[in-house]
């Protein structure tokens, strides 16, 4: 892949996808940035254009509306030039289930998860030719934790790892990169957009250091990028046992424990 690809961060007027456009910026590379707010990206760029030098182009879109999302799709098809997509634009919802309007919990769906895999899809066959380029998605711990009761966010999120994973199985032998990173609480406007004080969390990372280790991962070539997990080793062995079960689902009878009678 050549280096100096350009980056197409979605989710890039705030909080983390701002913050990878900053360290993609300082790294030498073109970027084209991705979000509803076309002020506070033109802000953001201005100041990347000044201080890097780099190319910093705007594709304002809501990534919910069907027509602004097949203009960032296109772009993703059609600019060769881009070579790496961030896909972190995202949402957290206002309460648990119950409180939670379906429409409100469809638009939250569209966003972490449709419009993070119409834009894989829109890239991957592209990237899948040159045999290069990287494709980050930005998952959440919350991900892994049906016990922190954000029921449709972290289903979202496991969306994103699986989708991770099993692209990695697709398109790593074809030389594309797929990494999901796995942020667990991070300084961020998420929180207070999703009627939350960030303040009343027992840890919080800061978004330059959760950007950083993310970007150790890029580096590293890891598929998975949990920045705040001490010990790498829980995530191995838990991937193990999950693999080590793969092989047992195929079964011409149910098991044991299911059969009444016989
Ligand atoms: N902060 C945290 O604790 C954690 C965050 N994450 C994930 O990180 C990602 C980034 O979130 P974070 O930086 O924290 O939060 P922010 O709220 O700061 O950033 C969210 C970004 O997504 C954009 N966005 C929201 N809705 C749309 C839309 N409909 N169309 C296009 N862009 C949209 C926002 O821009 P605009 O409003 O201009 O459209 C903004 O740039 C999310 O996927 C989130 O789930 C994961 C784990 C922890
Ligand atoms: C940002 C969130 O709402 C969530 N708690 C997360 O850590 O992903």
């Amino acid at each position: 892949m050549n280096s100096k690809a350009a980056v197409l961060i979605t989710g890039a007027s705030s909080g983390i996808g701002a913050v990878y456009a900053d360290r993609f910026a300082k790294r030498g590379h073109a970027l084209v940035l991705v979000a509803r707010d076309r002020v506070r990206m033109e802000e953001l760029a201005q100041r990347l254009r000044q201080e890097n030098g780099v190319t910093v182009e705007l594709l304002p879109a809501d990534l919910t509306d069907s027509d602004g999302l097949a203009r960032v799709e296109a772009r993703l098809r059609d600019d060769s030039r881009i070579g790496i997509l961030v896909n972190n634009a995202g949402t957290a919802a206002h309460g648990g289930f119950l409180d939670q309007a379906p429409d409100d919990v469809a638009q939250l769906i569209s966003l972490n998860t449709t419009a993070l895999t119409r834009l894989a899809s829109a890239v991957a066959p592209r990237l899948a030719r040159e045999g290069a380029g990287a494709i980050v998605n930005i998952g959440s711990v919350v991900g892994l934790a049906p016990e922190l009761g954000m029921s449709v966010y972290g289903a979202t999120k496991a969306f994103a790892l699986f989708l991770t994973q099993g692209l990695h199985v697709e398109l790593g032998p074809r030389g594309v990169y797929v990494q999901a990173v796995l942020p667990a609480a991070t300084r961020t406007e998420i929180w207070a957009k999703s009627g939350r004080d960030v303040d009343s969390l027992p840890a919080v990372m800061e978004v330059g250091e959760l950007v950083d280790a993310a970007l150790a991962g890029f580096d590293a070539r890891e598929t998975i990028t949990i920045p705040s997990l001490p010990k790498v080793e829980q995530w191995t062995s838990f991937e193990a046992a999950r693999k080590a079960m793969v092989p047992n689902f195929l079964q011409v009878h149910a098991a044991e424990r299911y059969r009444q009678g016989s």
